[in-house]
């Protein structure tokens, strides 16, 4: 597994205005919009290409243009909503599937509620957005539902990551081609399963409390 952490001055400010609990949503919001593509620059420096020739109005010219199968984006519900429209902003061509999880937060286990995805997802690359990586039960879930359907590589765009979360990942996902890229690496857990200092529940900022 292959981990990236973005290292740039305006990734952190835009963070720390986001861990700010004084933001309030609709900044938190147009905060975590702008962030992801950011995130998205780095996380699709391996997207699939294929020369195109095109005239200019001086000569001709070979570039590139996205490959198909189309990529295929997948928001972990509700926080990762918050991550999309920053992501097809940036490729607007992808396709967009979605998983509906919840972590427990007594058990701190990950569920399923909800699954809206191609049945075949063989020669894709994912592009799972979750901004909160913090066991990592719930990402190490989703990269292995991609799989199980077929992916081929899978990279996940996540605001924030525990340390504990990224190791977890790294094992649930041994021998699979999956990237990670985060806007930062926090210190650790607490006793609750919350990032720390992370930006408390992301769902709850984003949305209001269910
Ligand atoms: O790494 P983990 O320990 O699994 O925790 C991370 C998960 O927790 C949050 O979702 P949550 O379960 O709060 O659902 P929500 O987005 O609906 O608030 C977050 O968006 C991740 O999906
Ligand atoms: O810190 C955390 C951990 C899990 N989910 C969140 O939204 N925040
Ligand atoms: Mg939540």
């Amino acid at each position: 597994m292959r981990v990236h952490v973005a290292d740039h001055p305006l990734i952190t400010h835009k963070l720390t205005v986001l861990r700010d609990e004084r933001t309030p949503s609709p900044v938190f919001r147009a905060l975590a919009e702008e962030l992801v593509t950011l995130l998205a620059y780095e996380a699709t420096r391996n997207v699939r290409t294929t020369p195109v020739t095109v005239q200019t109005p001086v000569a001709e010219t070979t570039g590139l243009a996205i490959a198909e199968p189309k990529p295929l984006v997948v928001p972990i519900l509700r926080a990762g909503l918050g991550m999309l429209e920053g992501m097809v902003k940036l490729v607007p061509t992808a396709e967009v599937g979605f998983l509906g999880m919840v972590r427990d937060e007594e058990t701190l286990q990950p569920t399923t509620y909800a699954e809206r995805l191609p049945d075949d997802l063989s020669n894709r690359q994912c592009f799972i957005l979750d901004p909160m990586l913090a066991t990592g039960g719930s990402l190490g879930a989703a990269i292995e539902f991609l799989f199980q359907r077929g992916a081929v590589d899978v990279t996940a765009v996540c605001l924030i990551a525990a340390p504990e979360g990224i190791e977890a990942v790294r094992k649930a996902t041994e021998g699979r081609e999956v990237t990670v890229v985060v806007g930062a690496l926090d210190e650790r857990l607490n006793e609750k399963g919350y990032i720390v200092p992370g930006l408390g529940d992301a769902g709850d900022r984003l949305y209001g409390l269910v």
